[in-house]
């Protein structure tokens, strides 16, 4: 046996004599030897129609998943007669390493490129509701014919026409009419159906409404740049007087940067002398916000997946502060709309911060006055983990790790603008060898951060590594009194549990809550959850509602709604059920080898292949558009 292999016990099924040994590789999931199969066999069991399976007249296991696909227990043994113990990971293997997995030793650096992050060359398509086929905004209401583009307009005008190229109904109820009490897609809902049975909401009294939005008025000063940010100026004043600016004059270079620039390995981090708070900012008139991070289940900032009703789905599985999705503060500068639309605030978010990234003090700061006028938050974050070469070449992410001089001023102006807690989320530096966070995070308590995470892995590092909580726990001593939340590779109570042992104020779940946002409930219960398929399968249904209540129930919302399930279960496929494996807990950076779940169901949800998400979709969203194509922004199955 290669070192590093360990030897397994195959369960057998309950055979007696002994249980004949398998032998599993480094890095890959312990999975009960009757669930193992091989990828082709895999992608064959699940390429047959359920219905032809079933006419095979062999029994089914697992109970029906309430969508008719039931899986024989007897088709699944015989797929299994051909698999053995360690060579059934092969296929995906080769794939995954390219990707990059967790401890194993890498051969190609240019595949090694080609794995991090993100899928760059995504196509780009039309959406599928695009305007040449919508009704028209002025007839969609009903509210009136005139349509002031008259001519120019881009939309339809001919309701019988559209009604004739809609597709049929995706249900009897309308999951906008239930929450809102009445739908303003009118009859380019895909429920429109349910809309004749009248718009009354059926649960009693409406739930308060989705905030943060941007205020059109506000949206046109914006871009007019009409907005006066008079405290930003008072406070960059101040910071520009103060010793702070000139000592450390930090011309950035992303190419450059390196452990000589900002905070030198082995050097005292440079600081600003004697000075303090008090010298460089005024202390505030009006008391600032305090919250309690102690011991709260903390939803990592999550861009793409980390969405509104992502977030819903994870609170009701016992989360306790969630934060939107990266924004960029010169974006939200400019009004965009996209860019506000990942501030919004669920009613159920009861705890909920923003997170901002940026590279200056002076937009940062105006960015934040603004929010601090014109939004609902608890906390607001700055992004400086983000390894994204976009952001980190000009500075922003990662790089201000770097940039220490800048770092401050923002860190501090920021906070002397903002009425709730600043926090800021750090890696423990851009180089894998070169720890920064320890020597950063003093400074960070000292310029007025009310709490800081410190993912344990660097910028360099990106997944490839597991995170280092005994670096971690070192960062909490650095930042004492200043509470410290620890991130990286959290999949279980035990993780949880041992995390907890560095002393750290909280920990940060960012892909557990991907692959099992049910992970909140496990941790709050100290328990292992072997969650059912159909179980899982009503988590994603719960999803789709509140996609729809988000982005729309038309055709163009039920396709914004489909992309962002395709980018969660990019990730969800990772997960394995707990009865399959042989040992617990699920480790996040073991790859699950191809193995048949305890029924079609939870075999499709396994699946890593785009094809079957999109299967999955259409059991809840209906049949995608013609030509649909998909390809996940992260990669997700990057055993990272
Ligand atoms: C899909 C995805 C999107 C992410 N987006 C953000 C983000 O917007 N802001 C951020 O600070 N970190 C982001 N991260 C990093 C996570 O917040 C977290 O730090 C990281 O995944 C490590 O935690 P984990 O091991 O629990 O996943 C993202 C991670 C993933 C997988």
């Amino acid at each position: 046996m290669a070192e590093g292999e360990a030897e397994v016990p195959a369960e057998t099924g309950g055979g007696g004599g002994e249980p004949p040994t398998r032998t599993l590789e480094p890095g890959v999931a312990p999975i009960k030897a009757q669930y193992l199969t091989t990828k082709e066999q895999f992608h064959e069991f699940l390429e047959a129609p359920a219905g032809q399976v079933k006419a095979d007249g062999e029994t089914e296991s697992g109970g029906a998943t309430g969508n008719g696909v039931a899986e024989p227990e007897a088709k699944r043994a015989r797929l299994e007669d051909g698999q053995s113990g360690g060579g059934q990971t092969e296929d995906r293997k080769e794939v995954e390493e390219e990707e990059g997995a967790a401890g194993e030793p890498r051969e190609h650096k240019k595949a090694q490129k080609r794995a991090r992050g993100q899928h760059k060359n995504r196509p780009h398509l039309k959406p599928a509701d695009h305007d040449s086929n919508r009704l028209c905004p002025s007839l969609v209401q009903g509210l009136s014919a005139m349509c002031l583009f008259g001519d120019r307009c881009r939309y339809l005008h001919d309701v019988a026409a559209y009604l004739e190229q809609k597709p049929p109904d995706l249900g009897s109820r309308c999951p906008v009419i239930e929450t809102l009490g009445r739908c303003p897609y009118g009859i380019t809902c895909r429920f429109a159906g349910a809309h004749l049975a009248g718009g009354a909401s059926p649960w009693g009294p409406l739930p308060p409404p989705v905030r943060n939005g941007l205020d059109k008025a506000l949206q046109r000063q914006l871009r007019k740049h009409q907005v006066r940010f008079q405290r930003s100026e008072e406070a960059l004043r101040r910071l520009s007087q103060s010793p702070l600016s000139g000592v450390l004059p930090e011309p950035f270079d992303g190419d450059t940067v390196g452990p000589d620039a900002g905070v030198a390995p082995g050097s005292p981090l440079q600081t600003c002398g004697p000075l303090t708070d008090e010298d460089v900012v005024k202390l505030r008139a009006c008391e600032k916000k305090r919250l309690d991070f102690h011991g709260k289940l903390y939803l990592a900032p999550l861009t793409t997946c980390g969405n509104l009703p992502f977030r819903r789905i994870c609170k009701r599985f016992g989360a306790d502060v969630t934060c939107g999705e990266m924004a960029v503060c010169t974006n939200l500068l400019q009004g965009q709309t996209s860019e506000w639309a990942l501030l919004k605030r669920h009613p159920c978010e009861d705890i909920f911060g923003v997170q901002l990234e940026g590279a200056f003090p002076d937009t940062m700061t105006k960015c934040a006055e603004l929010l601090n006028r014109t939004i609902d938050v608890d906390f607001v974050d700055i992004n400086v983990g983000c390894p994204i070469d976009l952001v980190y070449k000009k500075g922003g992410g990662c790089a201000l790790m770097n940039r220490t001089a800048k770092f401050q001023q923002i860190v501090r102006g920021m906070n002397e603008v903002l009425d709730v807690p600043l926090t800021v989320k750090i890696r423990t530096g851009v180089q894998e060898r070169v720890n920064l966070a320890h020597r950063l995070l003093p400074e960070l308590r000292d310029w007025g951060a009310a709490m800081v995470t410190v993912h344990g892995r660097s910028r360099e590092q990106r997944y490839t590594k597991c995170a280092d909580w005994e670096y971690i726990r070192e960062c909490v001593q650095a930042a004492s009194p200043m509470p410290l939340f620890g991130n990286g590779d959290i999949l279980s109570y035990e993780d949880a549990e041992r995390a907890m042992q560095t002393g750290v104020a909280g920990f940060m779940v960012g892909r557990g809550a991907l692959l099992k946002p049910w992970l909140f409930t496990e941790l709050r219960e100290r328990r292992h959850w072997d969650i059912s398929s159909s179980e899982r399968l009503d988590m994603l249904r719960d999803f789709t509602r509140f996609g729809l209540e988000h982005w729309g129930s038309d055709t163009r919302g039920v396709e914004v709604t489909r992309r962002f399930l395709l980018e969660w279960l990019s990730f969800l496929c990772r997960y394995i059920p707990v009865g399959l494996l042989d040992r617990l807990p699920q480790k996040i950076n073991e790859r699950p080898p191809y193995y048949l779940g305890r029924d079609h169901l939870e075999t499709l949800m396994a699946s890593p292949r785009a094809d079957d998400w999109v299967r999955i979709s259409e059991m809840l969203l209906g049949p995608v558009p013609p030509n649909f194509v998909f390809l996940p922004k992260h990669k997700a199955n990057a055993y990272k």
